[in-house]
């Protein structure tokens, strides 16, 4: 026999097979104690039986694959509780309201982004607060909150630049992938209003910055899908340098001198961009700020905008209560002032309908920042409180609580915005397509209004919107009775799976 296949292990003198034995005893017996330990701990901080195995995470592989992931959430906590753990890389779903105000507002403190999402994402989102947790987030909040709390006039007015500019190109006559055409609109104005000078990516062909933000996307929504192991992958560093290159032409070539107009000057030097580069705050810095609001500003309009038209075509009754509202209120042409946006009860509710059935993002992550525990959800029967351990990501199903039948009633699934009839409100923590609690959306106001803005501008400027499928060359008219819902993809966003196409017709 080959030398090297005997040894000696603590003084026993052992063939390969051997080895190889206890080698895996070893390995049992380690993982044995640490699930015991595990266990130890998790029941300091509260009993714990959760219902499903290892199942579940091959499951959850397979419907990110087929773009299910958001019904099948929605079958798997459909649990007591409402709780669940998926056992390979401690994570922890849950859809329960007790459970998700604990998270987002009064835990709060024990929850938030974490290392992990931050050392994958700050590749495109910087230290920024989308990145960060405790000093460094409050230290953005604090640069940030006061320029996208409120609408200032000059918004609407650039706004409306840019819908006249998203209505030429859908002129055509040809079918265009509407989430790809809104979301050059929505990066267009959140730049103009928060840097003064406008990507215009509408008016180009060059979407080398929108691609690069893309590419990184993708790679980065991957790179986290393998938590600690993804931080040793490599982001998509071409992308990097585009998205670098972008933030440093903005600040290095900003300038109030090349203003057009008095009035031109007095809106750049209200801008983000503008007030922080007055106040002197470091380049760093500024690009952290000025990534945050690119990043969080475009693509959850242009989806919410997208489902919204989505919907309305295959609801030609809603559809047409809401140009008739819109005719009456607005009128056939001139811009939606912000009190009449304010009175569109209809557009409202289509628009709160839109975000219930379909959010933009339809699963939240937050980490547990250190050991502790939810108030419900554990145990047999689901009512005892549930351990947490620190490192642990805890996914909140908020497109899954949104489809709640005990909550929005049996019809939770239909698309109806007549349940928001006479300002209906759900209860605090069953519906909050922005967040709420200690770390709400920044950009609430201004993407209602952009959201209700546009829609409205669509709906003046086009008698006919149809959608329409692409067979190779061919453009086939939708039978909308017979076409199947298009699915929603689990990405850094929720969003269509597949190309919204429609066509629109003066
Ligand atoms: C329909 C459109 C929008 C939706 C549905 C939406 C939704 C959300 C949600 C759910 C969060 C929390 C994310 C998390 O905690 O992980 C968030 C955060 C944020 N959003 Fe929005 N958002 C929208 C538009 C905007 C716009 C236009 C801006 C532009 C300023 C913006 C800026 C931000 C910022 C800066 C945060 C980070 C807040 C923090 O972490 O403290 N959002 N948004």
């Amino acid at each position: 026999m080959d030398t090297q296949e005997h040894g000696y292990v603590w003084g026993v003198y052992l063939n390969t097979t051997s080895l190889a034995l206890t080698f895996i005893l070893l390995c049992i017996s380690t993982l044995v104690f640490r699930t015991n330990a595990k266990s130890n701990r998790q029941s300091k901080l509260g009993a714990r039986a959760f219902p499903l195995g290892f199942g579940v995470t091959l499951q959850l592989v397979r419907q990110l694959r087929a773009n299910t992931v958001l019904e099948w959430t929605q079958k798997v906590l459909n649990v007591p509780g409402r709780t669940v753990e998926v056992p390979i890389g401690g994570i922890v779903m849950t859809d329960n309201t007790e459970n998700i105000r604990a998270i987002m507002s009064t835990q709060s403190d024990c929850f938030g982004k974490g290392e992990t999402y931050h050392k994958i994402w700050s590749s495109l989102m910087r230290d920024s607060i989308l990145t960060t947790d405790g000093h460094a987030w409050q230290v953005n909040r604090n640069h940030l909150v006061a320029h996208t709390a409120k609408i200032r006039p000059t918004d609407y007015a650039v706004t409306d630049r840019h819908a006249q500019n998203l209505i030429r190109v859908l002129s055509d006559g040809m079918p265009h992938d509407t989430l790809d055409q809104l979301n050059r609109f929505a990066i267009d104005v959140v730049s103009d209003i928060f840097y003064g000078s406008s990507t215009n990516t509408l008016l180009t062909n060059d979407q080398s910055l929108r691609d690069a933000i893309q590419r990184h996307k993708n790679v980065n929504t991957w790179r986290l899908l393998f938590g600690k192991i993804g931080t040793l992958m490599p982001p998509d560093r071409e992308a990097c340098d585009v998205i670098e290159k972008y933030l440093d032409h903005v600040v290095d070539t900003f300038s109030l001198e090349d203003s057009e107009s008095q009035e031109e000057h007095d809106r750049k030097a209200q801008t983000l961009l503008g007030v922080l580069s007055a106040q002197g705050v470091s380049k760093k810095v500024l690009k952290d700020q000025l990534v945050a609001v690119l990043v969080g500003g475009r693509d959850s309009v242009a989806i919410a905008v997208t489902w919204a038209l989505y919907e309305l075509v295959r609801h030609p009754e809603t559809l047409r209560e809401l140009r008739a509202e819109l005719s009456k209120i607005v009128g056939p042409s001139d811009p939606p002032s912000s009190s009449q946006l304010e009175g569109l009860e209809f557009l409202n509710s289509v628009v709160q309908e839109t975000m219930r059935v379909h959010s933009s993002v339809g699963m939240n992550v937050r980490s547990a920042l250190k050991d502790t525990s939810l108030p419900t959800g554990g145990g047999l029967t689901g009512t005892s409180p549930v351990g947490i351990l620190a490192g642990t990501s805890v996914v909140l199903g908020l497109d899954s609580l949104h489809h709640r039948t005990d909550i929005f009633g049996p019809d939770a699934d239909v698309y109806r915005p007549h349940r928001w009839d006479n300002h209906w409100k759900p209860d605090t923590w069953t519906y909050f397509p922005f967040n709420r609690g200690a770390r709400p959306c920044l950009g609430k106001n201004l993407a209602l209004m952009e959201v209700k803005f546009v829609l409205c501008r669509l709906l003046q400027a086009f008698g006919s919107i149809e959608m329409v499928e692409k067979i190779g060359d061919e453009v086939v008219t939708v039978n909308i009775d017979k076409r199947e819902k298009i699915r929603t993809k689990m990405a850094f966003n929720t969003k269509p799976a597949e190309p919204v196409w429609l066509r629109f017709r003066r």
